[in-house]
């Protein structure tokens, strides 16, 4: 069914700047697609807006109409651009390890338990909500290496309708044995869950939401037989996406010069991306993650073949890898993105990547006091990095990212008010971090007075709209506050390509009891029962008798 949003909107414009509507009629067609945004300037909103949203777009038949109240608004739903899914049973365990000793101690036995897929069901069921919750519409995913397993996460992925990239690692060496492939193998299986992924059904636009992603883990983890292998897929599968790791951490980046050093040639050491260079793993639709230590050379690499970077500032920091220059990246015209990297990072959102993104930037400003290269990221450099630069990170600008008409709707409805939204529900708990709107106006924001109900404002001396630099202020701070104080309790709908399959909504019941955090809503219509429920009807009463 088709949806109209009424309320504000925020979403990147580019790395150095956003846009602010605070008063807009978002359309999205049934198919997910955006297919108008209308910015109501100076007055409130009455039904003439909707009627001509509705012509403009030749709408006929029923939709579903959602106001925004005050203190709520849209933005694109955030890109996460590396994250392990069997490692969120490990989040918050072994933090004293550098990368190296903690694959060996922590992530490698977790890993292995996937190998049964009973396990690795119930796992990913509950791990891809809370991803979804956390409010990222286009996940990375790394699998483990079993091809069974992966597959699940593919179909729970796809079932709960979230845009993603999964892979099944390679790894063939440099493992314990009770976790590692044999070379002859990892190739084939790769293969069969790119065939599997591939089959899985499009979405409504005809386009996929699930796209398969090579994923040898690390240059360490792979032998050159297996290399080899890979390369002959890359050069067979020019769309094929490929993810890694690259230069995260000293002891690694030593292992990886050691054990490619027949690479080198007299006058040229060999690099680490000039390990992955020769085996044609570096080009427009490659993921690297980390990238803490790359050589001047290396960054000419990655520019020219164009890859793109996961920013992953809360694994850096917490396995003591290093500060990345993610302003020096964006200084080079390198497509950047963030990413989670759980269980190296501890938290699924990320907003903690955001939070962590900006301090790493103020460590590298302040090592570095004389120069003008290297200062804090602003806000809208924030923003854009967990929204639109991860969507390029992944080459789905022209999908995701951003709220633009032709785009998806892949959406968070945001909600810093610290009461409930309007009845019906949700019933929310507060986020005691944010100092929000609502209990608190008179203290904290200064949120000017909108009609805060379930129906069209009309005009009334309640509303005041006429100041919109004011009301775009209002929302440059509710956003200042989302990225640095906000979480899960503040995304109250997750929408990808116009479904929505998330948030704080429908989460809670009236005691506080969280009722459907572990279950998998199969279909569309099972979704919209336990979701809309009566409040679906009335809006579509309701809007027959606008419309009449
Ligand atoms: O942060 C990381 N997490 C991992 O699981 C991994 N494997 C190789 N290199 C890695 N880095």
């Amino acid at each position: 069914m088709a949806l109209l949003i009424i309320g504000s909107l925020v979403s990147p414009v580019d790395n150095r700047s956003y846009k602010t509507l605070p008063n807009a009629l978002i359309y999205v067609g049934d198919d997910g697609l955006i297919k108008a945004i209308n910015h109501i300037v100076g007055v409130p909103i009455t039904t003439i807006h909707i009627e001509a949203i509705l012509g403009e777009v030749g709408h006929c038949g029923e939709f579903e109409i959602l106001h925004l109240a005050r203190g709520e608004f849209l933005i694109p739903g955030f890109i996460d651009t590396h994250t392990h899914a069997p490692q969120f049973p490990n989040v918050g365990a072994g933090q004293q390890y550098e990368l190296l000793k903690w694959l060996e101690n922590v992530t490698f036995p977790m890993e292995a338990k996937f190998k049964n897929v009973d396990f690795a069901r119930k796992a990913y069921t509950k791990i891809v909500k809370r991803i979804i919750d956390a409010g990222t519409t286009t996940c990375c995913y790394y699998g483990t290496l079993h091809l069974e397993a992966t597959k699940e996460l593919a179909r729970i992925v796809h079932e709960y309708g979230q845009r993603a990239f999964i892979g099944k690692c390679n790894m063939d060496r440099e493992s314990p044995s009770y976790y590692v492939e044999r070379t002859d193998e990892s190739v084939p299986h790769t293969e069969e869950l790119i065939k599997y992924i591939r089959l899985l059904t499009p979405s409504k636009d005809g386009s996929l939401y699930v796209y398969p992603v090579l994923t040898p883990r690390f240059a360490i983890a792979t032998t050159d037989e297996l290399l080899k292998r890979i390369r002959v897929l890359v050069d067979s599968d020019p769309l094929l996406t490929i993810q890694t790791h690259i230069s995260e951490n000293p002891s690694e980046v030593r292992r990886t010069k050691e054990l490619f050093k027949h690479l080198s040639k007299p006058e040229k050491p060999i690099t680490y991306a000039g390990v992955y260079d020769h085996y044609h793993l570096l080009r427009n639709n490659t993921i690297l993650a980390h990238a803490v230590y790359l050589e001047e050379e290396e960054w000419k690499l990655v520019k020219e073949k164009n890859c793109g970077i996961s920013h992953c500032p809360t694994s850096n920091f917490n396995l003591t890898s290093g500060v990345a220059k993610v302003g020096d990246m964006l200084d080079r015209g390198v497509k950047v993105g963030l990413g989670t990297d759980v269980s190296g990072g501890f938290s699924p959102s990320i907003l903690t990547a955001v939070r962590h993104a900006s301090i790493a930037a103020k460590v590298v400003a302040i090592a570095d006091l004389n120069s003008f290269a290297y200062r804090p990221l602003t806000v809208a450099t924030l923003f854009w990095l967990a929204t639109l630069g991860g969507a390029q990170v992944c080459n789905l600008e022209r999908k995701a990212g951003s709220l633009e008409v032709g785009k998806s709707f892949d959406a968070i409805v945001v909600n810093i008010r610290n009461t409930s939204t309007p009845s019906p529900p949700p019933v929310s708990p507060h986020n005691l971090n944010l100092w929000g709107v609502g209990d608190d106006e008179d203290l904290g924001l200064d949120i000017r007075r909108r009609k805060d109900n379930n129906s069209i404002a009309d005009g009334d001396a309640e509303v005041d709209i006429a100041d919109e630099n004011q009301l775009k202020e209002e929302l440059d701070a509710m956003l200042e506050r989302l990225l640095f104080c906000g979480d899960d309790r503040n995304l109250r709908r997750v929408y990808v390509q116009g479904r929505w399959i998330g948030g704080t909504e429908g989460r809670y019941d009236s005691t506080g009891v969280n009722v459907n955090a572990t279950s998998l809503w199969r279909s569309n219509e099972a979704m919209s029962r336990r979701l809309f429920g009566s409040l679906h009807v009335i809006h579509v009463m309701y809007i027959r008798w606008i419309v009449a």
